[in-house]
């Protein structure tokens, strides 16, 4: 099972990853209304504490060719785009897509996986990085194909196990529910370890 944690804002929660050996990490670019968007100076700052195996995910909404570009050379692993990816895309940047889906828009699925540039999914709530799980019975039908299936949204120690059992995605990715919560920004080191315990437990073992 891999593991992507999502919404890394500081260099220490570098540390914390590489501690549990997770397989990838999402900072969120070019979208100030999110309380986790960072600049690409913080997000360079921060891939240089990462060990060299953990994919480096740019996360953005419906961005710019320049965005994309200047995304390439900061030296990140995919892109993962919510919203549209924009035209002219593969001519102007190489980095392979994970594409988000948020509900509204898991009908045009098919166009996705038919592009050459996705090289996988997330599946994720309305509001990405709300916390909130949505109706895994809308990607029960979803065919898992050779790209890279994630299930987002809402997860955490308590039901990961369930949606690895229910939904078998080749990895899942969290973000506020490695958090500290209310009184406390930014990602908590206990709960990041507790989660990816659980989430590499085989299934049928869970509590
Ligand atoms: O985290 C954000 O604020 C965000 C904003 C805009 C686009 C994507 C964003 N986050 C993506 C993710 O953190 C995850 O891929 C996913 O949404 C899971 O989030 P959560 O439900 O908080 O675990």
């Amino acid at each position: 099972m891999k593991i992507k944690i999502c919404g890394l804002t500081d260099p220490k929660e570098a540390g914390y990853v590489n501690e549990q050996r997770v397989d990838f990490i999402g900072m969120v670019l070019f979208f100030p209304k999110s309380k986790r968007n960072i600049t690409l100076d913080r997000a360079r700052e921060i891939m240089k504490c990462l060990d060299p195996d953990i994919q480096k995910v740019a996360v953005v909404v419906t961005p710019t060719l320049g965005q994309v570009q200047s995304i390439e050379q900061a030296g990140f692993d995919y892109i993962q785009i919510h919203g549209e990816i924009p035209s002219g895309y593969s001519e102007s940047c190489h980095l392979p897509v994970l594409k988000a889906f948020n509900i509204r828009d898991m009908r045009d699925f098919p166009q996705y996986s038919a592009n050459p540039a996705v090289a996988g999914y997330v599946f994720d709530a309305a509001e990405p990085g709300s916390g909130q799980v949505f109706d895994w019975n809308l990607i029960k039908e979803i065919p898992q194909d050779d790209k890279l299936f994630f299930l987002a949204g809402g997860l955490n120690l308590g039901n990961v196990a369930e949606a690895i059992s229910c939904i078998h995605p080749d990895g899942v990715d969290v973000s506020s529910g490695v958090e500290y919560g209310k009184d406390r920004t930014g990602k908590d080191p206990e709960k990041i370890r507790a989660f990816v315990s659980r989430a590499r437990q085989p299934v049928g073992e869970g509590v």
